[in-house]
């Protein structure tokens, strides 16, 4: 079994666990649903951010520790400082590190688009990531069939919450195209044997409609890169590790961005 089949199997226990504990009705009380979120699509789009989606990741299944005692509060506070548009966090705990409680610390401390970076299968993580207060979620289309991501998407829409559907080849972007969703990313990570190319962001581009905002994903660690992907049309770049493995991750951020605002005046 490659990691995403090891990752989505393990993912269905999980939500079957949490179902039981945490009835979805129990989550729905929580819910407050007059607040409007904070479109990331419309944020990425921002002229006077940098398109940069920060995220939080203590390990990762390629990496393995990256860094796991990393203050949430500080982290996404400075991520936005140093201009990021968004913020990701990483959710899952057994194969990231991570916890729902991260995300509510960010939510707590930042008025900003947050994505919830999970691995979405069912309705009833949709609603958890309501209730937790992120304003976006994942569908992997990797993981899903092209009628399930469009089930899904629906449903995250039913709660006001925008759907980056990410992609990892021009079979899957095609298969998915009628899911609905906010935003297109296209990941240069192959989830399945964790190799990782920048091109794939570039052969894909061309396939995606100009309609949709356009995300590129992973392995992104220079300001260079970022300046010939947005030849391509992108304006979304999410980074983690890039940013993660430094011990201030937020610091390493500002400076990436303040390098980035400088060559884009220049070019
Ligand atoms: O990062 C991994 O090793 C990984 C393995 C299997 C499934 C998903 C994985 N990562 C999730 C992500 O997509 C990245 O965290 C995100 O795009 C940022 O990537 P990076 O900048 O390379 O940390």
């Amino acid at each position: 079994m490659n990691i995403l089949d090891q990752i989505i199997e393990h993912k269905k226990t999980e939500v079957e666990q949490r179902k039981s504990l945490y009835p979805v009705k129990l989550l729905e009380q929580s819910i407050y649903f007059a607040t409007q979120p904070v479109s990331m699509k419309k944020y990425i789009q921002r002229e006077d951010l940098s398109g940069i989606i920060a995220e939080i990741k203590r390990k990762s299944p390629s990496k393995g520790v990256i860094n796991p005692h990393v203050s949430v509060e500080r982290t996404s506070i400075g991520y936005m400082q140093a201009g990021a548009s968004a913020l990701s966090v990483l959710t899952d705990t057994n194969f990231f590190g991570g916890s729902n409680d991260d995300l509510t610390t960010a939510r707590k401390f930042n008025f900003c688009p947050i994505l919830r970076k999970d691995f979405t299968i069912d309705e009833y993580q949709i609603v958890e990531a309501k209730s937790i207060g992120a304003d976006a979620i994942l569908l992997i289309a990797a993981a899903l069939e092209p009628k399930r991501l469009k089930a899904l998407a629906d449903f995250a829409h039913s709660f006001k919450l925008e759907v980056l559907l990410e992609v990892h080849n021009l079979e899957e972007l095609q298969a998915s195209l009628d899911a609905g969703a906010d935003l297109m990313g296209v990941n240069n990570r192959n989830l399945k044997t964790f190799e990782l190319s920048v091109e794939i962001s570039k052969q894909l581009a061309q396939h995606i409609p100009d309609s949709m905002v356009k995300v590129s994903e992973s392995g992104i660690e220079s300001v260079e890169t970022i300046m010939e992907l947005k030849k391509y049309g992108y304006e979304g770049f999410l980074m983690g590790q890039n940013f993660m493995q430094h011990s201030r991750p937020e610091v390493a951020c500002k400076e990436f961005i303040d390098e980035l605002n400088k060559a884009s005046r220049q070019a």
